[in-house]
């Protein structure tokens, strides 16, 4: 998706046609996408879709053999030191570090981050719970993720990216992780890119959902456009009701994009049992 109404310095992620070759294999083919200010992008997609491959093209950690990745206009594999500080990433798992003990460790990334912002910080800091004085190679791997995820979040990033980061939290943790970053994405103006395999988490969150599968984008839509306009159908659609087939279950149903309800009638007329696109069926259907 582009807009040509927001300039490209305004864009937090505008990547086009992306192709990145891992071990001889296209493992992301010409993928674009725009994630603008304020939105929360939650990225789908089974296992080895390309999903970290993505987010390490979007952070600049890899450079793309085609196409191009652009963070508020500049090129993500080399962007200046001032718009890298408005990036918060919070990786799979966490791992280095580990001689620090927790209080440490954020003091001394503290000195690298352009802007520092104390109620971000206890906001933060309240929610992980985490004791200043543990080593960090004594945390549990929840505690380490909590760690993670206050480091990418405590200096007001203005892009989050976030890879599965939620999959070792206990419930209560996930439950408020969940609450407190899109709270803190409407009052700051953050985006935020999410990964996760845990697609209620998402659902509850996600302004856009990005679908992916062999390294291609199958789907990028809001929630409420898929409730309005996707559909499982139960037998083939008739050719003059002008949908898209977009994934084709046989006898569990045949899924159509572009559905509008002066079809409902024609529908019913034809025999067909309908159900309403929502996120998880319509991610199961696309990615089997
Ligand atoms: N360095 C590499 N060399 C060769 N292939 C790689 C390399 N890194 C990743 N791949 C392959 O690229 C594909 C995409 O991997 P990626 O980690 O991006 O998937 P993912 O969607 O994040 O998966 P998961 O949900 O399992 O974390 C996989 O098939 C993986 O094996």
């Amino acid at each position: 998706m582009t807009d040509q109404a927001t300039p490209v310095q305004q864009t937090p992620v505008q990547i086009a046609h992306l192709r990145k070759v891992l071990g001889g294999r296209a493992v992301l083919d010409d993928l674009s996408l725009t994630l603008r200010a304020g939105e929360i992008a939650a990225l789908l997609g089974p296992n080895g879709a390309g999903k970290t491959t993505l987010i390490g093209c979007v952070l600049g950690l890899l450079s793309p053999d085609g196409g191009s990745v652009r963070l508020w206009g500049e090129e993500a594999a080399s962007l200046r030191a001032e718009t890298r500080a408005r990036i918060g990433f919070v990786p799979q798992t966490m791992t280095g570090f580990t001689w620090f003990r927790v209080g440490e460790l954020m003091a001394y990334l503290a000195q690298y981050r352009a802007r520092p912002d104390d109620a971000e910080d206890r906001t933060w800091e309240e929610w992980a719970a985490l004791d200043p004085r543990a080593r960090i190679k004594t945390l549990s791997g929840g505690e380490r993720q909590r760690l993670a995820i206050v480091l990418a979040l405590r200096f007001g990033p203005d892009l989050i990216v976030l890879d599965e980061p939620v999959a070792s939290l206990d419930p209560q943790a996930r439950y408020d992780f969940m609450r407190l970053l899109p709270a803190y994405a409407r009052r700051t103006g953050a985006s935020v890119l999410i990964s996760s395999h845990i697609i209620s988490d998402l659902q509850d969150i996600g302004d856009r959902f990005v679908m992916m599968r062999h390294g291609r984008i199958m789907l990028d839509m809001t929630a409420p456009e898929i409730a309005a306009t996707v559909r499982r159908l139960s037998a083939p659609p008739e050719a003059r009701w002008d949908v898209e087939v977009i994934a084709d279950q046989g006898a569990e149903g045949i899924w159509v994009r572009g559905w509008h309800p002066a079809l409902d009638e024609a529908a019913a007329g034809a025999g067909h049992t309908m159900l309403p696109g929502d996120v998880e069926r319509l991610f199961l259907a696309l990615t089997r």
